[in-house]
């Protein structure tokens, strides 16, 4: 039988809390000023990366001047753990890229597969540029080559994550901050 997961009340009672919502919400509207001026007035393809990018991509969208066209990919290299293996895709883009501007948003650049990955795929439809919107990135020095985020947040330490849309086992995504496990805990 397999272990069970870990519940959320312990990997709470054993984190830190690092940014409250009350701290994440005005970097998030710096964020939307600095993607319109970024954008010039061109509509782009606001492309969440489901399921993580859902609380801050709500937030996000809310903070753009400019007119966006949703749409979202739905991939996953973690499947509710808390080590990535290879990326399997649940959905691809539906709107057709081509010769559009991309905003790609997701809640962490970690080590980038995902990310690079996704942006990847959007270049071979054949958009022209594909910009990435991060709530958050992790410091440590395992970044895939050639990947980095254009808007980012905020910066965290290399420990695991969870809240503001991330998961602890597919549990506290709903949680309204970002806390950080304690080193040497839920890996
Ligand atoms: O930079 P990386 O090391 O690739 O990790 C970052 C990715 O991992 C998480 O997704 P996950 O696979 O956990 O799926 P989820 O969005 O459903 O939580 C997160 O939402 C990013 O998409
Ligand atoms: O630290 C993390 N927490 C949750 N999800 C993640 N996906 C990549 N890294 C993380």
């Amino acid at each position: 039988m397999n272990t069970p997961h870990p519940s959320l009340t312990d990997a709470l009672a054993q984190a830190d809390l690092l940014y409250a919502r009350h701290e994440l919400e005005p970097v998030i509207a710096a964020m939307g000023a600095r993607i319109d001026a970024a954008l010039g007035g061109e509509r782009a393809v606001f492309l969440t990366v489901m399921n993580g990018a859902l609380i801050f991509a709500g937030q996000l969208a809310l903070a753009i001047r400019t007119d966006l066209e949703f749409d979202y990919v739905h991939a996953t290299r973690y499947r509710g753990e808390t080590t990535g293996s290879e990326l399997h895709w649940l959905r691809a883009p539906a709107v057709p890229l081509a010769d559009r501007v991309v905003l790609l948003v997701d809640d962490i650049l970690d080590e980038g597969h995902t990310l690079k990955e996704v942006r990847e795929d959007c270049y071979k439809r054949g958009a022209k540029k594909v910009l990435i919107a991060s709530l958050c990135t992790k410091r440590h020095d395992r970044l895939v080559d050639g990947i980095a985020s254009d808007f980012n947040g905020v910066e965290l330490p290399d420990r695991f994550v969870f809240g503001y849309g991330m998961d602890y086992y597919e549990q506290g995504r709903n949680l309204p901050a970002i806390y950080a496990l304690k080193d040497g805990n839920g890996e």
